[in-house]
């Protein structure tokens, strides 16, 4: 898809990546992916300790904000890009469950690049998932799915090219 190329390309470019430690258990652990926090009024993040301020939105990220809305009909006031610069890049296990998404947040994930899986798996129940995600897809996970799956990218050999990824969210708690 050229459009997902294009946009792939502009968002490489255009948004400050940054690698991250984070302190899980006291012990300080490189985040392995890069990351960036864009949103509306300078809105801080946070999780394991570490907070992020949000930046204000590129004209491209701001461009994608508006289809995303369009589409699912939900409205966003920040983002957290994810670069995975190959497959050794991953996100573990989690629910995105931070008391600052509300209750039953609307996440709507957009993907560019290398097609990566999305697994997702019960967290009482024995039941797996995976969802390829492929270069230009909206995922959207809505409702209870934060209460009663988790979500991660594994690792792979397999992957070589990088995938960046944007999880338009809602914050609600300032
Ligand atoms: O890269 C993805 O598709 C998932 C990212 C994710 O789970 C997150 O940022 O919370
Ligand atoms: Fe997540």
């Amino acid at each position: 898809m050229q459009q997902a190329q294009q946009l792939f390309d502009q968002l490489y470019q255009e948004l400050a990546w940054r690698q991250d430690d984070i302190f899980v258990y006291g012990r300080q652990i490189t985040i392995p992916r890069l990351q960036a926090w864009y949103g509306d009024n300078q809105q801080a993040y946070t999780y394991s300790g570490l907070t992020l301020n949000a930046l204000p939105w590129t004209s491209t990220l701001a461009q994608v904000k508006q289809a995303v809305e369009t589409y699912s009909g939900c409205s966003f006031n920040s983002c957290l890009a994810n670069l995975y610069r190959d497959g050794n890049d991953s996100v573990s296990w989690h629910s995105d469950d931070e008391a600052e998404l509300g209750i039953n947040p609307v996440i709507a994930s957009v993907s560019l690049g290398a097609k990566r899986d999305f697994q997702l798996k019960h967290k009482e129940q024995n039941e797996k998932l995976s969802v390829p995600l492929n270069s230009g897809s909206l995922l959207l996970m809505a409702g209870e799915t934060q209460h009663y799956w988790q979500h991660c990218i594994a690792k792979t050999k397999r992957v070589k090219s990088p995938r960046i990824n944007l999880t338009f969210r809602q914050i609600v708690v300032p």
